[in-house]
């Protein structure tokens, strides 16, 4: 055993409930948690409520612990020095496809125990494990974009901020079409599933949503901790009445210049209610902004006004990270755009799934096999990763060099194949 791993025993366990022997285990590790994202420390509530949350979504949490005494005086061997915490959800990877996909979140590393190599001792141990059980691709939001690319996490998909003036200027050309009803709420915390289980099922991109969501959107919980008596919220109705859209948002206050009102959450399971929705946000009397923090780079919204210049965009950011686990695995999993045939050689710090693979598409379906052939590209799992969803184009991953092409138009060959039928985009921060 090396110094450091007798130092610190790795333990994974599934959150118990209030009363059950695990919970102080589950209570020191959620703590842990808030205290490495600098959050104030929860009350017995709130981590009862967060626990309660990560049991819905079968989160597993892994946490590392002193092996020897702690020093006097300082946190208890019971308080993890690192956290690791992960869920199995599925990704949404084009033409109505979904793979499993195992979900990474609340990494921390106590700053007195930092930079000794324990978040590549657990990301390592997890991803394995995670592989052995047969699932194909890894997903994470990450705090700095510098960490996760030599763990073989690529950058997948993005978003942004945007700004919407919704004075005199904002006028949409579109068909109106349907209905929106100001609702409770609390109603969103049946409906926003529903909608959202549309929407999941047609966007490229889009990870299954955590309990949180539905209680985010309600108004129940906010990113804050409790509950959000600000919070309101519109439903879109199909012709049929059938909800397929919900907009939950919060004014952000009469010392603001303008009057502005923040979107908490909007999904829409047509463009019609999408764009039904906004118009409805911009009809708010005694407002005249419009903000939203995770709105798509691709936005119809744009499109649709009359005066594009409405949206005002800003910190385009990464949001998706993706580190395939399996290459064969995932890429037959994917139904693809075109026909052709490319061989990969893909390498892999981790050494979970390196190799030369031939990459054969017929009709959209891909056959992938293990190939002695010259490679067309080569390229690490981190830029495979990129590309995986079709919203990173390979051409520019070339000119990058984090793609070697070594057969001319191999690269837009790439492009063309991975394509997906809409901008892909994902609507979970995780
Ligand atoms: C999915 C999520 O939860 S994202 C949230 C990530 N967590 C945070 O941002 C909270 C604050 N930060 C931390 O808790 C810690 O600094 C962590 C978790 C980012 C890193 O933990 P550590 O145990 O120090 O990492 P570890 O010692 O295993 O380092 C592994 C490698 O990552 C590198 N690394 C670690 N943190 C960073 C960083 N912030 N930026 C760039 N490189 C980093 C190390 O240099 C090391 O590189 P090497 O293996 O090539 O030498």
């Amino acid at each position: 055993m090396s110094p450091m791993n007798a130092e610190y025993e790795i333990r994974r366990f599934e959150p118990a409930a209030p009363g059950e022997p695990g919970y102080p285990e589950a209570v020191a590790w959620d703590n842990a948690v808030s205290f490495g994202f600098h959050e104030e420390r929860s009350t017995d509530e709130r981590i009862q409520e967060s626990i309660a949350r990560s049991r819905v979504d079968g989160a597993v949490y892994t946490g590392a612990y002193q092996t020897g005494q702690p020093a006097p005086h300082s946190l208890g061997s019971e308080v993890p020095v690192a956290t690791f915490g992960s869920q199995q959800s599925t990704l949404n990877i084009g033409f109505g496809r979904l793979l499993d996909a195992h979900l990474i979140t609340g990494v921390t590393v106590r700053t007195s125990h930092r930079r000794r190599g324990l978040l590549r001792r657990m990301m390592t141990e997890d991803l394995a494990l995670a592989n052995g059980n047969g699932i194909a691709i890894a997903a994470l939001t990450a705090s700095e974009a510098s960490i996760y690319g030599r763990f073989g996490f690529g950058m997948a998909t993005a978003e942004q901020s945007i700004t919407v003036d919704t004075g005199a200027k904002f006028r949409l050309d579109h068909v109106p079409e349907g209905t929106v009803e100001v609702a409770d709420p609390t109603v969103l915390l049946e409906l926003a599933p529903q909608v959202f289980a549309r929407v999941h099922g047609e966007q490229p991109g889009s990870i299954g949503r955590q309990e949180f969501y539905r209680q985010l959107a309600a108004g129940a919980s906010s990113r804050e901790g409790g509950p959000d008596a600000k919070v309101k919220a519109a439903l879109h109705y199909a012709p049929d009445g059938t909800v397929d859209g919900y907009v939950s948002y919060r004014f952000g206050g009469w010392d603001k210049t303008p009057a502005t009102m923040e979107i908490i959450d909007l999904v829409a399971a047509t463009p019609a209610a999408y764009l039904e929705l906004w118009q409805y946000l911009a009809a708010i009397d005694l407002v005249e902004r419009i903000t939203w923090n995770e709105a798509p780079v691709d936005n119809p919204l744009t499109w649709a006004l009359t005066d594009p210049r409405c949206v005002a965009a800003s910190n385009p950011r990464d949001l998706l990270w993706l580190r395939i686990l399996d290459v064969r695995q995932a890429l037959e999993a994917r139904r693809f755009a075109t026909d052709g045939t490319l061989v990969l050689k893909v390498t892999d710090g981790l050494g979970l799934t390196a190799g030369t693979f031939a990459l054969e598409v017929q009709d959209g379906t891909a056959r992938v096999t293990a190939s002695t052939e010259a490679p067309d590209l080569e390229l690490d799992i981190a830029a495979l990763s990129s590309i995986y969803l079709g919203a990173v184009n390979p051409v520019s991953l070339a000119a990058a060099n984090k793609v070697r092409e070594h057969t001319a138009g191999a690269a837009f060959l790439a492009a063309r194949l991975f394509a997906v039928e809409r901008p892909a985009h994902c609507l979970t921060h995780f």
